[in-house]
């Protein structure tokens, strides 16, 4: 589904990854582990095209993609949620939604908003209400309806859990378990080892733009001197 290999990137003058390798299988739900500024949303841009990247490949379904435009990789069935909230505040919930609509595509779950509705109720309870009336929770939640909205293959969930209250965690975590049994495979990258736990199938560490550690996450419970140095626990 998607296999990054020897990914190189900079902003300006400064290297940030340094020759970073992942894959992500169909229907997988990995987790990039990582503490803050360890490279995990340059990661994600970069599969998107939204970095400049100086060397490796990224493939999408055995498809070269680096270099590409991002609406080009948006088309291809890949969608983005970056981590801060990218709501329209004058648009309803349903409004926002809308925006988010794309054409059916095969091979991929195909939504709409009512079936999103099921997915995120409180969305549902407050579809007429402008987008800046809603949480912080709430805003990030219809960040990701509207990306399903595209009928993505392929989501990059950029830390799904920051900065929300707890119970809205808990719903979080639910609807990443859903997108997975609804055939869809979820790149989330986290600081929250205890959250990607619950949602991932397994992880990467990410450190100084290079990869410390893949594997299971019974071996990084098993390992703690792992977490200890590379993630913030
Ligand atoms: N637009 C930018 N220009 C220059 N440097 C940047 C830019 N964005 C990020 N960086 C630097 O790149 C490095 C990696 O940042 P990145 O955002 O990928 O980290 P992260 O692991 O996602 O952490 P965070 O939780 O802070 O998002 C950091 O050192 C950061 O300061």
């Amino acid at each position: 589904m998607l296999e990054i290999d020897g990914l190189t990137a900079r902003y300006g003058r400064a290297q940030i990854l340094n020759g970073v390798s992942l894959t992500l299988g169909d229907n997988e739900v990995v987790a990039l582990l990582g503490r803050n500024g360890a490279g995990k949303s340059t990661t994600m841009k970069s599969v998107m095209g939204l970095v400049r990247q100086t060397g490796g490949s990224i493939r999408h379904d055995g498809q070269e993609i680096r270099g590409r435009a991002s609406h080009t990789i948006c088309r291809a069935g890949i969608g983005y949620v970056p981590e801060d909230r990218r709501i329209f505040g004058e648009l309803t919930v349903e409004e926002n939604l809308e925006v988010g609509r794309r054409p059916a595509r095969e091979g991929a779950p195909q939504w709409t908003t009512e079936h999103l509705f099921q997915l995120f109720p409180n969305l549902a309870e407050r579809r007429r209400n402008l987008g800046k009336q809603l949480s912080g929770g709430e805003q990030q939640m219809l960040t990701i309806a509207r990306t399903l909205m595209g009928n993505p293959s392929l989501v990059l969930l950029d830390e799904p859990s920051e900065g929300i209250a707890p119970v809205i965690v808990e719903q979080m975590a639910n609807v990443i378990s859903e997108l997975k049994r609804e055939g869809l495979s979820v790149l989330i990258s986290e600081q929250n080892l205890h959250f990607a736990r619950e949602v991932s199938d397994r992880a990467y560490i990410i450190e100084k733009g290079t990869m410390r550690y893949e594997g299971k996450f019974s071996d990084l419970d098993a390992n703690p001197e792992i977490s200890t140095k590379y993630l913030a626990v």
